[in-house]
């Protein structure tokens, strides 16, 4: 029978920083000796910072769907091709991810349009078809820390966050990049933004429509809040104590799900108790959150 490999689906707004990110994490595991692999799933990347174990582009490419006479997309219909051709050719994945052995853990690198996340089954196909090849999977979102200093910007990146979350239906984890671009003030804030009070920052910063949408405003607040979703967990390459509790909490959460197996994770290398063993177990109950019922 297959055996259990461990993935996280790297997604978020265009440019938020998911290759940045996978690239990090990938010299971070070298420097603690061990290994994390990292597969593009960007057919119109052009350049990243990692080693891929796997790449889209040499199933197909974005430049494939735009320049055949046919097809004749544009960029973003054609990154949808591309991606609709990837979910009917999944064959090719799972070859391309024979490298990744038992235990062995994996980021997906992935576009950033974000109607792949929203309402197109594309993704959803593949989480699906990882699922039943034994990967254990949980979705990384990453986004942008210059939305949350905008509470119109951080609503907007929440729903986002949140309708990438009800269409896959995994463990999911925001991720804060770009700490290192606040300004001090903008930091110090920070750790009140982590858990925000978002109908007190609404009403707060909202602007001048904010009194006139009060109702919708606290309706979404409701919303928000009823998912869980407001959290974030600051990521700052340059604090290597950020990378690693980020990491921490992706393992929590990935825990949630993966239950007792996981403790075989950790491996030998230096950094033992640091990527998986997590202390207090998961405080997020998948299931409680992920049950939008049958
Ligand atoms: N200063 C700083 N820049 C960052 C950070 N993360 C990403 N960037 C920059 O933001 C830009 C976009 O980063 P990418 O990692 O390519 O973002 P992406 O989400 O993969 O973008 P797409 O794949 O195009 O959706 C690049 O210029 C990165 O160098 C960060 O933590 N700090
Ligand atoms: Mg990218």
């Amino acid at each position: 029978s297959l055996q259990t490999r461990y993935a996280q689906l790297v997604i978020g707004p265009a440019g938020s920083g998911k290759s940045t990110y996978c690239a990090n994490l990938q010299r971070h595991a070298e420097a603690c000796r061990r290994r994390i692999l990292v597969a593009n799933l960007d057919p119109a990347a052009e350049h990243f910072d990692y080693q891929p174990v796997a790449d889209v582009r040499d199933l197909i490419q974005v430049h494939d769907a735009m320049e055949d006479s046919e097809l004749a997309f544009g960029p973003n219909g054609g990154l949808v091709f591309c991606m609709d051709y990837l979910a009917h050719n999944l064959d090719w994945l799972d070859n391309a991810l024979d490298a990744v052995a038992e235990d062995e853990y994996l980021l997906l690198d992935c576009p950033g349009q974000i109607e792949l996340y929203c309402h197109l089954p594309v993704m959803r196909q593949i989480v699906d078809y990882l699922q039943s090849r034994e990967f254990r999977l949980c979705s990384v979102f990453v986004l942008d820390s210059q939305f949350l200093v905008d509470p119109c910007k951080l609503v907007s990146g929440l729903f986002a966050a949140l309708s990438a979350m009800v269409n896959l239906e995994l463990p999911h984890v925001n991720l804060l990049s770009k700490l290192d671009l606040l300004s001090r003030a903008q930091k110090r804030q920070l750790t009140d933004y982590l858990e925000p009070d978002l109908a007190h920052l609404l009403a707060e910063h909202g602007g001048p429509l904010s009194a006139r949408y009060a109702g919708l405003n606290a309706a979404v607040v409701d919303l928000i809040d009823s998912y869980s979703l407001v959290r974030f967990v600051p990521f700052d390459v340059s604090d290597e104590q950020c990378v690693t509790d980020a990491l921490l909490q992706e393992r929590d959460y990935e825990a949630a799900e993966g239950g007792a197996e996981h403790e075989r994770v950790n491996g030998d290398g230096d950094c033992e108790g640091e990527i998986g063993a997590v202390g207090g177990g998961p405080q997020f109950n998948v299931e409680d959150h992920l049950d939008f019922g049958s």
